[in-house]
């Protein structure tokens, strides 16, 4: 068996997405999502320019093989652009295998672990009334698990707080819109807005808070500390993970569970922070790290220490990602949660899937592969439009985390 074409569709439903579609000589194809959010063309080169000409001829049987030749034949390991190149081929492939044994994916990893997946939705509003009232919006559509994020008095556009109620959407700019931070404001906020959460809806709810890499590891084991009595199934990103050993401060000073990893490319990323348990999730997700081939190993490392998975799943990843990552999570021992941003109708329509929202969870279907295609008629109609992620500013003018 052989890979005759391999091709890139770079589609905007309303967003950017990069899928790439293997076709083989037996008729089966299979369908793999590139996009990496505000550096999507950049990928669309690592694939057409670097790594289709070497994919044609080849046996897409061998997942494994092509996965080590591309990571170990490209001499510069790692880094976001190659590591998304790597998982579309790897994801693609997967389809193929999975199509041909007539299976929908999960079964080759190893059969069911949970029949449902829980996932958790994003509720933001401009101050904490806003924000309480719309994580009652998802409590009411059966959702058990709520991220909450709230605007921050005096601080211009503080992250997480979108337009729309169920379409977040962060790149929205044809070049970086400035957003402003500052962290003592937040301090005296967040723990505010998950009392009144807590005294508002009580303890059963479970509820997360994105710290988007802000704060410095003290201040954010302060935070920590202070979210301690709500009971937080999360506190995410709170710190920037470049270096592992940080958290070692943070959990020294705080029982808060943390998670990490959802800009992780590789097993090295994730390494020291899981061998020294110092997280709780393993955010690494399918488009980001490698693919299924390589997201198989941090899971397995991760089980080791009973850290748990708790895969991105923003709108920039597309429903392809989405569709695979359900097939992960369905047979992934060590599941956590999935994160479940929902994309619009139209990106919907662009790419069919059978997985479906249910009380809360989602389910992968039954198709043989991961289930999710693309309809390439309809991307034609939405053509590439450059957009950027923001980008942060401290009021005297300092560059800071996004
Ligand atoms: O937890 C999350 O989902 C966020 O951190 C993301 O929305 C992130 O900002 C985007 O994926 C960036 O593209
Ligand atoms: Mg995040």
């Amino acid at each position: 068996m052989k890979i005759t074409s391999a091709k890139v569709i770079v589609t905007c439903p309303g967003r950017n997405f990069v899928t790439l579609k293997i076709e083989t000589d037996e008729g089966v194809y299979g369908i793999g999502d590139a996009t990496l959010n505000g550096r999507e063309v950049a990928v669309v080169s690592y694939l057409e320019d670097h790594v289709i000409p070497c994919l044609i001829g080849q046996d897409p049987q061998r997942i494994e093989d092509i996965w080590q030749f591309l990571y170990r034949g490209a001499y510069w390991r790692r880094g976001p652009v190659t590591m998304r190149a790597i998982a579309a081929v790897d994801v693609a492939l997967w389809d193929i295998k999975a199509k041909l044994a007539g299976m929908p994916l999960y079964q080759l990893l190893g059969g069911k672990s949970r029949d449902k997946v829980m996932v958790y939705g994003h509720a933001n509003g401009s101050d904490i009334a806003e924000t309480v009232d719309a994580v009652g919006k998802y409590i009411d559509m059966g959702y058990l698990a709520v991220r909450a994020q709230s605007g921050v008095p005096g601080v211009k556009d503080a992250y997480g707080v979108g337009r729309g109620v169920l379409h977040y959407e962060p790149a929205d700019a044809d070049l970086p819109s400035q957003t402003g931070w500052d962290t003592r404001k937040a301090l005296n906020h967040v723990p505010k807005l998950f009392e009144t959460l807590r005294d508002t809806y009580g303890f059963d709810v479970h509820l997360l808070h994105d710290g988007h890499h802000r704060y410095t590891p003290q201040e954010a084991a302060n935070l920590g500390k202070m979210l301690e009595p709500c009971q937080l199934f999360w506190l995410e990103d709170v710190t920037p993970a470049e270096n592992q050993e940080a958290f070692k401060l943070i959990r020294q000073h705080t029982v808060t569970p943390l998670a990490v990893g959802e800009i992780f490319n590789t097993i090295w990323d994730a390494k020291d922070l899981i061998q020294n348990q110092l997280i709780d999730y393993i955010r690494a997700t399918i488009v980001g790290a490698g693919g299924l081939t390589h997201l198989r190993r941090i899971a397995d490392l991760a089980s080791l220490y009973q850290i748990r998975t708790g895969c991105h799943g923003a709108t920039d990843l597309s429903p392809v990602t989405m569709g695979t990552a359900l097939h992960f999570d369905t047979w992934v021992p060590n599941f956590g949660i999935q994160e479940y941003m929902r994309h619009t109708e139209e990106t919907d329509a662009v790419f069919p899937h059978d997985y479906r929202f249910e009380s809360g969870h989602l389910i992968c279907g039954e198709k043989p592969g991961h289930g999710v295609d693309i309809d390439e008629e309809l991307a034609a109609k939405y053509p590439y439009s450059r957009a950027y992620l923001p980008y942060t500013r401290l009021s005297d003018g300092t560059v800071w985390n996004w």
